[in-house]
């Protein structure tokens, strides 16, 4: 039986520590850009959740959708069939899930299978019903910028002041939330690096991510392994990005930035060298 990390403090349904959490990147996909196709399988996806456990998850983050740019989306039967076998049994281990999925279908059976939290890369845009039932449930909802599904996502990467847009947008979010009905005290937000975004936007955000305390609500980072870390390690000679595969020393420079900056949770694929930045980040600021 797997045991949590640290003593949890569940403050109003998000999970809280007293350091930066790490969420473990499971895709339960054939095609996600980082890890596309390894653990499609079951059996596969479970047993490399309980690896990251056993590096230091604090949460598994279990998504059947790849949401790379170009990526068509699975029907969601496809979906659900992808997810509830490894979020039932990550979850009778004992682990936080987040489910990651912006299909409120999806994510009502999730949450039946065991996961405590909604991950929507849509920020409730791509599904009207994802709103209600956060509010029904109350689950604690991570909320990310996003302009559009990954098919044409980067066709809207146009901003004068990416930060000053990217707070906006996600404060309209926040008042469809209240709308909404939703509990804001349960929600985290995220900047969405990568999603309708260039490399120049994703550095911007991340240089300047402590601006997004005025939206007074916890930031989630997900940077791990992504194309914009590929560009800045690029093969000198070739200009070949960095293999997604050998952005991991990279992903956790950025999770122990992003700790110090503030950031409530990082998420990422290889979790040991996260957990460990982390820490770092914590005892680094500690008086
Ligand atoms: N909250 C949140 N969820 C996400 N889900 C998938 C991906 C795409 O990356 P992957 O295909 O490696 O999972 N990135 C994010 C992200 O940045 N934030």
């Amino acid at each position: 039986m797997w045991v949590g990390t640290e003593a949890w403090r569940h403050v109003d349904g998000l999970p809280v520590v007293d350091r930066c959490l790490v969420m473990g990147v499971v895709n339960v996909t054939p095609d996600s850009f980082s890890d596309g196709g390894e653990w499609f399988e079951p059996a596969a996806a479970i047993k490399h959740g309980r690896e990251l456990l056993a590096e230091g998850a604090d949460l598994l983050d279990v998504g059947g959708e790849s949401t790379r740019p170009g990526a068509e989306r699975p029907a969601p039967e496809e979906e659900t069939r992808r997810v509830l076998p490894v979020i039932e049994a990550l979850a009778a281990d004992g682990a936080l899930i987040s489910v990651d999925t912006m299909r409120a279908g999806v994510a009502a059976l999730a949450l039946d299978a065991g996961a405590v939290m909604i991950n929507d890369v849509s920020g409730g845009q791509a599904d009207p019903d994802m709103h209600a039932l956060v509010a029904e449930r109350r689950t604690p909802y991570v909320c990310m910028h996003w302009r559009g599904h990954s098919i044409d996502m980067q066709n809207k990467a146009e901003y004068d002041d990416v930060v000053a847009e990217v707070i906006a947008e996600l404060g309209e979010r926040i008042e469809a939330m209240r709308s909404a009905g939703i509990d804001l005290s349960r929600v985290a937000l995220d900047p969405g690096l990568g999603f309708a975004k260039n490399a120049d936007h994703n550095w911007e955000i991340l240089r300047r991510l402590r601006e997004f305390a005025v939206l007074e609500r916890p930031l989630l980072i997900g940077a791990s392994r992504k194309a914009f870390l590929g560009r800045l390690l690029a093969d000198e000679q070739t200009g070949e990005p960095r293999p997604a595969v050998r952005r991991d020393e990279a992903s956790a420079a950025v999770s122990a930035l992003a700790a110090a900056a503030g950031a409530w949770c990082v998420r990422a694929h290889a979790v040991a060298p996260s957990a460990d930045a982390v820490r770092v980040a914590k005892r680094w600021g500690t008086v």
